[in-house]
């Protein structure tokens, strides 16, 4: 089921298709692999890939004239306010010819959740939540090496702290409506994404298989 994305109620970008999507949530910590499987999804499902994180980067990088609020915003692992993420995420939906997407690391807090619904009308299809320890996490944001200036244990101790008072409750919104599909995230990267395949993989091809 796709929603429509009405461009009249949307004020945040004047592109004006009238464009039926899907969209599913990419949930988990910081680390927990969002960004990892995402690239697994892509390529066995044809989903496009918007990770909020990177469009955040991207404009960062663009030289835009909210680049040293993101900056400094990201440098204390807070989260920007709502309006400047979904102004990313529509425009970056509405110039893709896909109409399947995988939002990764959004919705962050109840007001991105409730802006973007308000704003966009969509509703995920569901939200793939990757359930990772902390202890995992950690070893691996500070194994990553993409240079990353929020990738150091000071910064990273904000972010968990932010993950576990406002992220965990809209996956806990999400779960009482019975969207979560939950994943075992501490296994290495192959064994998560037969887990992420049972969940893409509709349930007349599951028993053919
Ligand atoms: N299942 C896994 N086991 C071990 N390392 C992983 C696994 N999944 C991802 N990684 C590594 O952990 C780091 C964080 O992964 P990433 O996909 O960027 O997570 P996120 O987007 O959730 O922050 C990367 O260096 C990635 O290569
Ligand atoms: N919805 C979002 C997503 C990311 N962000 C910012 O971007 C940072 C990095 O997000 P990310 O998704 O790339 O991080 P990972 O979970 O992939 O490690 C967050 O810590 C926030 O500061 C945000 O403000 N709002
Ligand atoms: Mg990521």
């Amino acid at each position: 089921m796709g929603t429509v994305v009405e461009s009249a109620n949307q004020g945040a970008v004047s592109l004006p298709t009238n464009k039926k999507v899907t969209v599913i949530f990419v949930l988990g910590g910081p680390g927990s692999g969002k960004g990892t499987q995402c690239t697994n999804i892509v390529e066995h499902f044809g989903y496009t890939h918007l990770s909020a994180g990177d469009l955040l980067r991207a404009e960062i990088k663009s030289g835009s004239e909210n680049g040293t609020m993101i900056s400094n915003m990201i440098k204390e692992g807070k989260i920007v306010p709502s309006e400047v993420t979904i102004k990313l995420l529509q425009r970056a939906i509405q110039e893709n010819g896909n109409d399947k997407f995988l939002i990764d690391g959004f919705p962050r807090n109840e007001e991105n959740r409730a802006a973007f619904e308000l704003v966009t009308g969509i509703e995920p299809e569901f939200v793939l939540f990757f359930d990772c320890p902390e202890a995992e996490m950690e070893k691996r944001l500070l194994g990553r090496n993409q240079g990353r200036e929020d990738d150091n244990i000071e910064t990273i101790r904000k972010r968990f702290n932010v993950y576990m008072e406002s992220s965990l409750p809209v996956i806990e919104y999400y779960n009482s409506k019975g969207k979560v599909r939950k994943i075992d995230a501490v296994k290495p990267v192959g064994e998560v994404f037969e887990a992420v395949k049972a969940v893409f993989t509709p349930a007349n091809e599951k028993v053919a298989a």
